[in-house]
């Protein structure tokens, strides 16, 4: 059986999923979407034979309509998820799950009172290999436990609109889910470091930051979130464990000899470092959905993110450490 897909927001992560659904995932097609920007949207939806709506919320009700991806602007997506829950519909959001704790919380209460997991969140470095096989490596203990981590998550230039909390809640929010599910445990306090600025930022943009976090077990993190390194989109991710280290692979590209030099391509952008990650992630997320539900981040995920991120900008803000409080666990999500 074909699951029916609506999407709601057709900018570059909207269309690349789009494409993703229609040519590489199986079991699925997108048959209706929706932006603001109704001539892309309209484009996009002549391109791959889907039904243009005027709003997101005709996609979500459309009786055509069997699950939907929201992969508009932030600010938007708690009330299509809201939506979609009332419409009795999964939902794979893009990150972040809202733009504030409160927000998440409606959502994970809107979710337990319907009775029914519905919503992913678009955490996709959970499905990157290098980072499945870190957590595969930490799992089996050969560098004992854990008691560092040293990340950088580089951008060649920020996207437009950017501002100083969104490298956090936008940007290093990756970092806070990623690690979190890496080190299997909870953060408890919390702090960001503003750095000499580049002059090639925009001047409202305080940029680089460093996200500083300390787990309940007390392994500190260092996350550099630098959205203007100008060479290239950079991951990277090295845990210090009691015997050893271990790190994440940069992306395979070929080796080139030239010149008298050896070198690789750094990607441009997320699109082309997380491409396969993005792909099992949504077949994963279109097979759980045909079997007994979602099994991937949960609207739990997305809170404990969200007031993470919640509580760094706070912590920036006053130039102080915060703990980070996070609500009891709902039985409905253990
Ligand atoms: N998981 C990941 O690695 C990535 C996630 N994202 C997330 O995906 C979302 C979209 O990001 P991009 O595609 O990079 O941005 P974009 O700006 O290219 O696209 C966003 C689209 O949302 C549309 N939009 C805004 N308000 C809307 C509304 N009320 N209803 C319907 N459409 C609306 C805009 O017109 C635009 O076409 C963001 O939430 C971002 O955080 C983006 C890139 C990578
Ligand atoms: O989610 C993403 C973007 O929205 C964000 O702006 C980038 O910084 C991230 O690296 C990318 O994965």
């Amino acid at each position: 059986m074909e699951l029916r897909i609506g999407v709601v927001g057709t900018g570059a992560i909207g269309e690349d999923h789009i494409r993703r659904l229609t040519e590489v995932i199986t079991g699925a097609t997108v048959v209706a979407l929706s932006d603001i920007n109704e001539e892309n949207a309209r484009r996009i939806a002549k391109k791959y034979n889907a039904v243009f709506y005027k709003t997101g919320n005709e996609v979500i009700w459309s009786p055509d309509v069997d699950a939907v991806l929201i992969a508009s602007w932030d600010p938007t997506h708690a009330g299509y998820v809201l939506e979609c829950i009332k419409a009795k519909k999964y939902v794979l959001c893009e990150k972040p799950l809202a733009t504030s704790a409160e927000e998440c919380l409606e959502i994970v209460n809107a979710e337990i009172q319907g009775k029914k997991k519905l919503v992913q969140v678009g955490f996709m470095r959970r499905y990157d290999t290098g980072y499945r096989e870190l957590k595969e490596m930490l799992k089996s203990g050969i560098i004992g436990e854990p008691l560092m981590v040293h990340c950088c998550h580089r951008n060649r230039i920020p996207g437009p609109q950017h501002t100083t909390d969104m490298t956090i809640k936008n940007s290093g929010i990756h970092e806070i889910d990623v690690l979190r599910w890496l080190l299997d445990e909870e953060y408890e306090s919390g702090q960001v470091l503003t750095v000499k600025q580049n002059k090639n930022a925009e001047s409202e943009l305080k940029d680089p930051q460093i996200m500083l976090l300390k787990t309940k077990s007390g392994v500190r993190i260092d996350v550099e979130v630098n959205m203007n390194s100008h060479y290239g989109y950079d991951i990277q991710c090295e845990i210090v464990g009691e015997k050893g280290v271990i790190r994440l692979p940069d992306p395979n590209t070929i080796l080139t000899k030239l010149s008298g030099r050896n070198s690789y391509e750094i990607y441009a952008d997320w699109s082309f470092r997380f491409t396969r990650a993005y792909d099992i992630e949504i077949q994963q997320w279109i097979d759980s959905i045909k079997g007994s539900g979602p099994v991937g981040p949960s609207a739990w995920d997305g809170y404990v993110a969200c007031i993470t991120a919640d509580t760094l900008i706070k912590a920036r803000k006053r130039e102080t450490i915060e703990p980070i409080i996070i609500q009891p666990r709902p039985e409905f999500y253990c």
